[in-house]
């Protein structure tokens, strides 16, 4: 059996506390990578963009508010995380869909953008996935990645493995009652493709253009990139 049913056992439980873990965890640096993000997608006219993995949607409303002309999809395979997502930002026009990443219910060529935050890390096999990606981008469409990447073994690396290792799990044990969804965090992380190796994995798939820019001391990684 993959990750999928873990993962997504883990999601629906950390659903209610997701936010402020998240807020607490990063010293509040969350949102300017999201939006980041968002200015990396650009403008889908009035054309649809898709957030995957969108959790309780931070990084979908945060483009319906910069791109108000567009047609925003939110999907998650967690239905408590969608949940949250839809009490939060009720009052914005995002459509919220449950659908799995690895098997998209959407036709070739469908977005002018997909964005994905946190997702690559908890899949089986990110080739996969970036490939589905790939397909439900029309082309030209622009493809953005966030997630944590492996911290390099600079002169910072014993500061950072000791928060990843023992800080983050406590807050999590504290903040969001789930210390082993926490500990996971720093386990997946740790084990994740290197930022240069993920992007060797998107041209894989497929696109072009593709670079990134790291965040927060080289934890954190975006990647972009066009069909
Ligand atoms: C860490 S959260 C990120 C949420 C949001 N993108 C953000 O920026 O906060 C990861 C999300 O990925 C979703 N996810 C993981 N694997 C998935 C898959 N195969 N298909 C769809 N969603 C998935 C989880 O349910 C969870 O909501």
């Amino acid at each position: 059996m993959g990750k999928g049913p873990g993962v997504q056992k883990m999601f629906d439980d950390i659903a209610p506390n997701y936010d402020l873990m998240n807020r607490v965890m990063t010293m509040g640096q969350d949102q300017r990578w999201r939006r980041f993000v968002v200015k990396k997608a650009g403008d889908p006219g009035s054309g649809m963009a898709l957030d995957l993995a969108t959790g309780t949607g931070d990084i979908v409303a945060l483009m319906e508010r910069q791109y108000p002309g567009g047609q925003y999809v939110g999907a998650d395979f967690s239905l408590n995380m969608l949940r949250e997502a839809k009490k939060r930002f009720s009052g914005q026009a995002i459509d919220w869909q449950a659908s799995d990443a690895n098997n998209l219910p959407y036709g070739d060529n469908s977005f002018e953008s997909v964005t994905f935050g946190y997702l690559l890390r908890n899949v089986d096999d990110s080739l996969v996935v970036l490939k589905e990606i790939y397909r439900v981008l029309k082309p030209g469409g622009r493809v953005v990645c966030l997630d944590t990447t492996p911290p390099e073994k600079n002169i910072l690396y014993p500061f950072i493995r000791f928060y990843f290792r023992f800080g983050i799990p406590l807050l999590g044990r504290f903040i969001a009652s789930d210390e082993a969804a926490y500990s996971y965090l720093t386990g997946s992380t740790m084990g994740f493709h290197k930022a240069e190796e993920l992007a060797d994995i998107f041209r894989t798939a497929g696109f072009r253009g593709v670079d990134y820019k790291k965040f927060m001391m080289g934890t954190i990684g975006i990647h972009w990139g066009k069909k």
